[in-house]
């Protein structure tokens, strides 16, 4: 296969003022076909106008792109019939009902009528909405609203779909009936492009880029993300694990210390952190209970990232270390 034809999206120098504000910029990104492509960063990081921009829906103020083989600019109209989009306020129509509202997107994307049958029968079943298929839509739970909102995005098998914090606020259940969707249109060869809050959702991807500022800082399959913090985690137990948070993110960095709960991560590039961590804590009277080796996870990896990103910003832009 040529790259052209396994690539489902490419983008070169992509960027997007608002303003006087670069809300994306400098992007260069390349997701190949059947990839489940993960979006992930703090709120304002800039995702929502990558997607806006890759759907053909927001113009690019600078950079080139190519989505499903039409470039952008330029190919904006012939990239709406090729992909789904489901945005963070997808359009359901409350007074229609269920397979109504389905209808309703097949006609939009003029989807032949022996094929969308088939598909609405598929798709009501995927995501356990046939008992409810006569309710109408204003009456649905949240999640089941989601689940509704991807099946109407994906009643005329795009070629990409791309996801806006698809499952925010939605049950574990109805995310997993979610996913279980997504990955049956992987194996049919559609591409997913997902920005998403949660963690465990990244995981699910084949590979995440962290976006931070308008820039792309970080992008890699999840294992290798790991792999970046792999034996240099540890997990501290105090008894007074805020305060002790406080101290060592003074003597240390932010990039070294975060909080998951009741214990204390430490990043120990060094081998005098620990030792470091110790002593201070032990000045400042906090006991020191436990300090043991552990996973990262993706979490660890991108509070690090982040703190750093924060901290070269503030050090004018100097690289990692
Ligand atoms: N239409 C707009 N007009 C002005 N500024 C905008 C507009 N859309 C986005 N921005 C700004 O661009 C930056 C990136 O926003 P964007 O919505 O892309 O981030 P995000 O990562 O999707 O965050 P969130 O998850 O909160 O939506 C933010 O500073 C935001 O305020």
């Amino acid at each position: 296969m040529n790259s052209a034809v396994s690539t489902a999206i490419r983008c070169e120098g992509l960027g997007r003022t608002f303003d006087a504000l670069w809300a994306v910029r400098g992007l260069d990104l390349s997701v190949a076909r059947g990839e489940v492509f993960g979006l992930v960063g703090p709120d304002g990081a800039g995702k929502t106008t990558t997607l806006r921009m890759l759907t053909g829906i927001l113009a690019l103020s600078e950079g080139s792109a190519r989505v499903s083989g039409q470039p952008l600019p330029g190919g904006e109209e012939a990239i709406k019939n090729r992909i789904g989009y489901m945005s963070q306020r997808f359009g359901l129509y409350p007074d229609l009902t269920v397979e109504e509202n389905l209808r309703f997107y097949a006609d939009l994307y003029r989807v032949p009528r022996r094929t969308r049958l088939a598909m609405e029968e598929r798709l009501l079943g995927f995501s356990n909405l046939t008992p409810f298929r006569r309710r109408l839509a204003r009456n649905l739970s949240g999640g089941m609203k989601q689940k509704l909102g991807l099946a109407c995005a994906l009643i005329h098998k795009p070629e990409v779909l791309f996801l806006d914090e698809p499952t925010n606020g939605v049950d574990p259940v109805s995310r997993r009936d979610f996913w279980r969707i997504l990955y049956s249109m992987v194996k049919e060869g559609v591409t997913i492009f997902v920005s998403t809050a949660y963690l465990d959702e990244a995981e699910r991807c084949s590979r995440v880029g962290l976006m931070h500022q308008g820039r792309l800082i970080r992008c890699d399959t999840p294992k290798r993300l790991r792999e970046t913090l792999s034996g240099q985690l540890l997990e501290l137990e105090t008894d007074a694990p805020r305060q002790a948070r406080e101290l060592l993110v003074e003597r240390l960095g932010s990039q070294r210390v975060s909080l998951f709960g009741g214990h204390l991560h430490l990043f120990a590039d060094d081998p005098g952190t620990l030792a470091t961590a110790r002593s201070a804590l032990s000045r400042a009277g906090i006991a020191l209970r436990a300090a043991r080796p552990i996973p990262a996870s993706l979490e660890d990896v991108f509070i690090r990232e982040l703190a750093l990103a924060d901290r070269d910003e503030a050090d004018g832009g100097a690289g990692h270390e």
